[in-house]
């Protein structure tokens, strides 16, 4: 469980500002969905909390303490593809991150270890609706079928903050509907934070406990390189979804409502409100 304070973030590659001077205060359990056009740095600020990247400038706290350098078990990360290895069977997978932990401080995990180790992915592989397929390889899994297995790899280091890349972009619209539901069951049994990057406005609203949208203020051609996205918009889902609280509100947003509130961020024309919210 993590509450982030994110204070004057720029990312510059070279000439280019991707991102400029984002102030944050993200609470402990919040589930935030971050929108914004393509190439607006969404990807850059996740690799950014994952430690892949550097900020330019700025400071990122997680429960106070200066976000590690580089990328640790407490940050979990699952992208839209290639989060899981080919090579390795479903439990395998799962068993694959706490091993390479342990191996570095005491050897590869044998006996009861090991068996304790095998037994906790198969319960997390129960619990992303997995069971049965532990000694598959993933080719064999369909695609929404390999990310309950990204996300069940990502939960297996009980990870305080997670981090998800368009995860779900390339499933059809029905198997979405059913990872999504799963999606909100493990957000309010986990103890997390969770920050997902998506295009998709009807998965962030129906999810989110926040959306926050990224964009460019100017947007000429010749200030393309020399300002960068900021926050936009910041928007607190009301009634408020609170982790370990399910609710019927929780449902999913039925296929083909059409929600103003939906192209209204998209098209950057409600109203933008100041970022440090819960
Ligand atoms: N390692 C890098 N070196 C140089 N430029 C980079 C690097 N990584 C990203 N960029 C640039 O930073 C900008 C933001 O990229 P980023 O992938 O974060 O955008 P995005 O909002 O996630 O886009 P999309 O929605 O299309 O995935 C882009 O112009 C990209 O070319």
């Amino acid at each position: 469980m993590s509450g982030l304070v994110i204070e004057g973030l720029w990312k510059e590659y070279g000439q280019q500002v991707v991102l400029e001077n984002i102030h944050l205060t993200i609470a402990p359990r919040a589930f935030v969905a971050l929108v914004g056009p393509s190439g607006c740095g969404k990807t850059t600020f996740l690799r950014m909390m994952l430690g892949q990247e550097r900020p330019t400038r700025g400071t990122i706290l997680i429960d106070g303490v200066p976000l590690p350098p580089e990328p640790g078990p407490d940050r979990g990360v699952v992208t839209q593809r290639y989060s899981v290895f080919p090579h390795l069977t479903v439990l395998q997978n799962v068993m694959l991150g706490p091993e390479l932990r342990a191996s570095r401080l005491s050897g590869r995990v044998w006996g009861a270890a090991r068996r304790g180790l095998a037994d906790r992915a198969s319960a997390l592989l129960a619990e992303v609706g997995l069971a049965g397929a532990e000694h598959k390889f993933p080719a064999r899994l369909s695609g929404g079928m390999q990310q309950r297995l990204a996300l069940a790899q990502a939960l297996m280091m009980r990870p305080r903050l997670l981090l998800l890349d368009e995860p779900f972009g390339a499933l059809d619209p029905g198997i979405k509907v059913e990872i999504h539901a799963l999606m909100r069951r493990l957000w309010h049994e986990h103890e997390m934070t969770v920050i997902m990057v998506t295009h998709d406005m009807r998965e962030a609203f129906s999810l989110a406990t926040r959306v926050i949208a990224f964009d460019r203020r100017r947007n000429r051609p010749e200030e393309l390189e020399r300002y960068g996205a900021s926050v936009t918009n910041d928007i607190s889902i009301w009634p408020p979804r609170v982790a370990g609280q399910q609710t019927l509100y929780d449902a999913d947003i039925p296929p083909g409502r059409d929600d103003p509130t939906l192209t209204g961020i998209a098209t950057g024309t409600t109203r933008a409100a100041q970022g440090t919210r819960a």
